[in-house]
Formats: structure tokens, C-alpha cells, sequence
């Protein structure tokens, strides 16, 4: 997977692909909402596995009932790569089964 930095217009186009992501500095992030302490601590872990499978970590913030993810790519100096995308969309495809939005 590619490790070039993207440019700012390629960064804004992927992420109106991406309802509820955005850019916050030199990372995208997005927060989800879930039911319930354990349904967001179940997500968390379910991140876990697919960013292992990925070996493309985010940092992870669990709330009362909220999960946040922010990302870079620290093998490309911290910059906004096409593999913080990749993990994004993955984890946009589960959300729906947590009952996250
Ligand atoms: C050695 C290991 O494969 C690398 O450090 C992986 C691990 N997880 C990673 N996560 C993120 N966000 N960026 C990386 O460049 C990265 N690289």
C-alpha cells in the first residue's frame, strides 16, 4: 500500500467520500456514537483486530458511549496517506453492525 503523502485536494476528495470524517490538522478523524458503554467498548476492540489485520494503527479514545479515531501515517512522517483512508472505510463498513452512527 502506498505511503505517499496525499495532497490537500485528494485528502477533501476522499473524505466527501466519507460522511462524518474530517481533517483535524495533520490527521482525519471521526467520532462515533453508540448505545451503550459496551457496544462502544465491542467496537473498539472489533478496530483492533481489523487495524492488526491492516498493521495501520489509529489512536483510539473510548468515551461513555463514544468512539474516537484519529489517524496518520507515521511511516510517512505523520502525513495523510491513501492507508489512513483504507482503514477508515473498513471501519465505516462495521460501524453500521454496532449500531454506531
Ligand atoms: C513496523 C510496523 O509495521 C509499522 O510501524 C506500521 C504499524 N502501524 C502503523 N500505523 C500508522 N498509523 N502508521 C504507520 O505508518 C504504521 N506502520
Amino acid at each position: 500500500m502506498p505511503t505517499e503523502p496525499l495532497s490537500q485536494k485528494e485528502i477533501e476528495d476522499r473524505l466527501r467520500e466519507l460522511p462524518g470524517w474530517s481533517q483535524e490538522g495533520d490527521r482525519i478523524a471521526r467520532t462515533y456514537r453508540l448505545g451503550t458503554h459496551f457496544a462502544a467498548t465491542a467496537m473498539v476492540v472489533h478496530i483492533a483486530q481489523i487495524q492488526e489485520e491492516l498493521n495501520h494503527h489509529s489512536d483510539l479514545t473510548l468515551g461513555y458511549n463514544t468512539v474516537g479515531l484519529t489517524v496518520n501515517t507515521h511511516d510517512a512522517g505523520g502525513a495523510i496517506t491513501e492507508r489512513d483512508f483504507d482503514l477508515a472505510a473498513r471501519v465505516e463498513k462495521i460501524a453500521p453492525s454496532h449500531g454506531a452512527n
